[in-house]
């Protein structure tokens, strides 16, 4: 079976045959000026994946490496049916919803004396055990928990089997690529492979492998030395919350018919046509705004192609998205059930 094409190939192929998702080029230029004022903030530097979210690993080391991967392992699907009913786990006086009470959930579970980021542990854990280690503090649990200890057990066995049980030495074999990890990554870990064909082509998404190499990037780069040398050929990380901004800010559209399915809460199916459209506009608005970026910081005699990556942008759009939960939920999130995002 041939090759699919690479993440931002997939965004263009997918853009150029949208049928109900269109990216506004006017909105693209507004959401990369609004950009580029954040661009020498602490917001939108690689320092904010530490400083700004206090559940993030703070010290670079092997352990945090593998908090990093088992944390990327089970990052998908936290969305609830219910806005005022869903999963929060509450850790060190704070309560955390959706991805962070993930993080909440593996830092409560590390205090209490349970090695939930070790492979040797979480390989051959029962679906009890991470239920208990992912337990809600209210009555409705995370989602997907039989799919999460499948790829969970899946995922801890291979890291064990091939990478002697340690994320670091996927690390070693990727030589300072991000392109390499990223293979590495999708080549040995089934559960990271999220594909799809879309109008006869096979198209690579990799949400998940990406913030994989995205925050691996983050967590081990310095000011003086970034670790990757090509992390620009990673793209945005096609999640559900970075196209509800995109629209929110009118860089990308959808049409009436899709509008109304995502008004009426309709479940859609990973894979399909009107979900890869989400998801490969998505990746290829980020693409756009970045290239605007570079190219209006460069009118004002800045050259910032090391500082200005789609990894940031996404982080950025991300935590915005967050904080802005109220203004855009006129734009509903697209809802799909999957291990992919
Ligand atoms: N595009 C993109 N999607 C991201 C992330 C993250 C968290 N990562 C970074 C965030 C801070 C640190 O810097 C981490 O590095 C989670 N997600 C996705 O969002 C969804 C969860 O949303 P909500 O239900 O609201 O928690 C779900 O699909 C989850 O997979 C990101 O950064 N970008």
């Amino acid at each position: 079976m041939e090759a699919p094409l690479s993440p931002k190939e997939s965004g263009k192929f997918i853009t150029e045959n949208s049928k109900d998702v269109f990216i506004e080029n006017k909105g693209v230029r507004e959401v990369a000026e609004l950009l580029c004022e954040k661009a020498a903030t602490k917001e939108f530097s690689i320092e904010g994946w530490k400083s700004l979210h206090e559940l993030n690993p703070q010290k670079m080391d092997e352990a945090a490496l593998n908090w990093v991967f088992a944390v990327s392992t089970l990052n998908f699907s936290f969305w609830s049916e219910r806005e005022d009913a869903k999963c929060l786990v509450k850790y060190k006086d704070k309560t955390y919803s959706g991805y962070w009470a993930l993080c909440a959930a593996f830092n409560r579970a590390l205090d209490e004396g349970i090695p939930i980021t070790s492979a040797s542990y979480y390989a051959t854990m029962t679906l009890e055990q991470l239920k208990h280690v992912l337990r809600s503090d209210t009555n409705v649990p995370m989602p997907l928990l039989e799919e999460r200890h499948q790829v969970l057990t899946e995922t801890g066995t291979i890291l064990l089997e091939k990478f002697g049980g340690s994320f670091l030495n996927c690390l070693k074999k990727s030589e300072h690529s991000a392109q390499k990890l990223l293979q590495i990554v999708v080549e040995n870990f089934p559960a990271f492979r999220d594909e799809a064909v879309f109008m006869g082509k096979r198209v690579a998404l990799y949400k998940r492998a990406q913030i994989l190499v995205a925050d691996t990037w983050s967590l081990v780069a310095s000011k003086d030395d970034l670790y990757f040398h090509d992390i620009s050929c990673i793209t945005m990380f096609a999640d559900y919350r970075i196209p509800q901004a995109l629209v929110h800010l009118g860089a990308m559209r959808y049409s009436d018919d899709l509008m109304k399915k995502l008004k009426e809460g309709v479940l859609f199916q990973s894979g399909e046509q009107l979900e890869v459209e989400i998801r490969g506009c998505s990746i290829w608005c980020v693409e756009l705004i970045r290239d605007i970026m570079l190219e209006l910081l460069a009118k004002k005699g800045q050259d910032l192609t090391d500082e200005v990556n789609a990894v940031l942008i996404d982080y950025y759009l991300w935590d915005y998205a967050r904080d802005h939960r109220r203004e855009m939920a006129d734009i509903p999130i697209h809802r799909v059930r999957c291990i992919y995002y």
